[in-house]
């Protein structure tokens, strides 16, 4: 639980995002209701300038733009490609960095980088719950002794299209849900890079990303995604089933991650956070 009571003595949160697609938007629209709340939303860095335009936002087309607005946190949501762009230099500028892209760090060198960043700078890499849930939990549990760690992500046919599902399927004339990939953490996150970053983001929690086990299916009988979690260890086991409502304007993301987002950008300033 995170009481979002803002210390009213507290300077706001500067936030600048990168990205305005189904997340970033999300996001930009709820940090616009909540100027005053403890946070502002300085700008995005996009690809186009035209792309904030609906939203009344500042979009700037550099990274260098978006630094000059002097913001506290920048938040990613555009994808592996652009932490890799811009990642490092936002924590070497000294800024911290919450990544919803988690499955880059699936890249064990820029992983290493990242953090050295960070720890340069004394800023922070910051990654949400996203998609997930469960993590308190198991990052506990963790503490204890985990044993194992699975996670069984079921997505329709359609949000599978554009991935190397489509070389192992014909998901257009699946009639019953198929595995199609089984391995590690790491190798989903890899090869899945916007379906897969709960993946990087469990194990990143638990067992790490090469022993953390993952099952990819594509299921015609679901309209969301569905992400199960089996963990168990020294203090009990696990079972959780997410059943989550697909973004209207990506159906490979769960509706649930910007607000995962917003709730860790909140509870920067909260005055009670659980
Ligand atoms: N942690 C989690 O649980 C989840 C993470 N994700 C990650 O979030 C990312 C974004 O997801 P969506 O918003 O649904 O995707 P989207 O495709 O709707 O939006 C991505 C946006 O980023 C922009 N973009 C791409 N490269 C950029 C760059 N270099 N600079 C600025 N903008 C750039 C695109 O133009 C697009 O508008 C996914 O690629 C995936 O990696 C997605 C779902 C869950
Ligand atoms: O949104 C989801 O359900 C999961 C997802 O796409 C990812 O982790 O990349």
């Amino acid at each position: 639980m995170t009481v979002h009571t803002t210390h009213e003595t507290a300077a706001p949160l500067r936030v600048a995002l990168i990205g305005l697609g189904a997340i970033g938007r999300v996001i930009a629209k709820e940090l616009l209701a909540r100027q005053g709340e403890g946070v502002q939303l300085l700008g995005a860095l996009c690809q186009h300038e035209s792309e904030g335009a609906e939203l009344g936002l500042p979009v700037v087309t550099t990274l260098a733009a978006l630094l000059a607005l002097q913001p506290d946190l920048v938040v990613e949501a555009a994808g592996h490609g652009a932490v890799k762009a811009y990642g490092p230099e936002v924590l070497r500028a000294g800024r911290d960095l919450l990544l919803v892209s988690v499955g880059v760090l699936s890249d064990a060198a820029l992983l290493a980088e990242l953090e050295a960043a960070a720890r340069a700078s004394g800023r922070q890499l910051l990654l949400p719950s996203g998609a997930l849930a469960g993590l308190d939990y198991l990052q506990a549990a963790k503490l204890a002794g985990l044993s194992r760690v699975c996670l069984r992500s079921r997505k329709p046919p359609l949000a599978w299209r554009d991935t190397p599902a489509e070389l192992l399927l014909d998901l257009a004339k699946l009639s019953e849900p198929v595995v199609f990939f089984r391995g590690s953490a790491r190798d989903a996150a890899r090869s899945y890079p916007k379906n897969a970053n709960v993946a990087a983001t469990l194990a990143l929690c638990t067992l790490g990303l090469d022993e953390t086990l993952v099952e990819l299916v594509a299921d015609p009988t679901i309209s969301g995604n569905e992400h199960e979690i089996e963990a168990s260890g020294a203090v009990g086991e696990l079972h959780l089933t997410l059943r989550n409502t697909a973004s209207p304007d990506n159906p490979k993301t769960s509706l649930v991650t910007p607000y995962s987002v917003m709730r860790s950008i909140m509870a920067r300033r909260a005055v009670l956070s659980v």
